[in-house]
């Protein structure tokens, strides 16, 4: 469960001020977030990820109130607690796809059994890449990575940005799908950024900024 309260926002070196509309989002469910580009969809997430401390407001994670936390225990928490799909790829490149998901086990301070690894990278369809280096995987294989280093851990709250944007029509729908169903198997809130309209339509729950 996470909501947030009056959240506002300004960068250090700017004189804007990002005022963002609260949300609310119980067990098992999803929130689409829109927004044209420049309009501060990522702020927003990494607000919601504890990489950014509002100004003013609230985000709450269960019963814990992130903001209040010091840096250490909000890094611990957000390993704990959150997985992030980024547009940017934070995979280690020199290890295998394998020794990337223990390295994420490891800094989440989580177990997984190797069965469950292998079971996880089956349905996203990467198990052939188990022992193959981050750098010799493709755009897809990379992106379905991503996704199962934001997932291993089971990670009550799922947040990706914009996660589809370079895909084509029929990538885009297998990663939605692929994000809601591993959602559902741990049983976290899913929420994407985008500004893409094709995801519309996958999503019962949407705001826009
Ligand atoms: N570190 C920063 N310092 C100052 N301004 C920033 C910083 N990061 C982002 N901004 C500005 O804040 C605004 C919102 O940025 P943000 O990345 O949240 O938008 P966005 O909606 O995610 O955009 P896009 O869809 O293009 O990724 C932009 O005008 C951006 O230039």
């Amino acid at each position: 469960m996470i909501r947030t309260e009056n959240l506002t926002f300004q960068y250090q070196s700017t004189s804007k001020e990002f005022k963002f509309p609260d949300i609310n989002i119980d067990q098992n469910n999803d929130l689409l977030i829109l927004g044209k580009s420049g309009i501060g969809k990522t702020t927003f997430l990494h607000l919601l990820a504890g990489l950014l401390k509002p100004q003013n407001g609230k985000v709450i994670i269960d019963n814990t109130e992130t903001q209040l936390l010091s840096n250490a225990k909000l890094d611990k928490f957000r390993g704990q607690n959150i997985g992030l799909v980024f547009q940017k790829k934070h995979a280690i490149q020199s290890l295998t796809v394998y020794k990337n998901l223990q390295a994420r086990l490891f800094f989440s301070g989580s177990k997984s059994s190797d069965s469950d690894i292998d079971s996880l990278l089956d349905q996203l369809d990467i198990l052939a890449q188990k022992h193959q280096k981050v750098n010799e995987l493709s755009e897809g294989q990379l992106q379905r990575l991503s996704i199962a280093m934001a997932v291993i851990h089971k990670p009550k709250i799922l947040l990706a940005d914009e996660p589809t944007s370079s895909l084509d029509d029929e990538t885009c729908k297998i990663v939605i799908d692929l994000l809601k169903t591993q959602a559902k198997r741990t049983e976290a809130n899913l929420i994407v950024i985008t500004h893409d309209q094709r995801i519309k339509s996958f999503f019962q729950n949407q705001i826009t900024l």
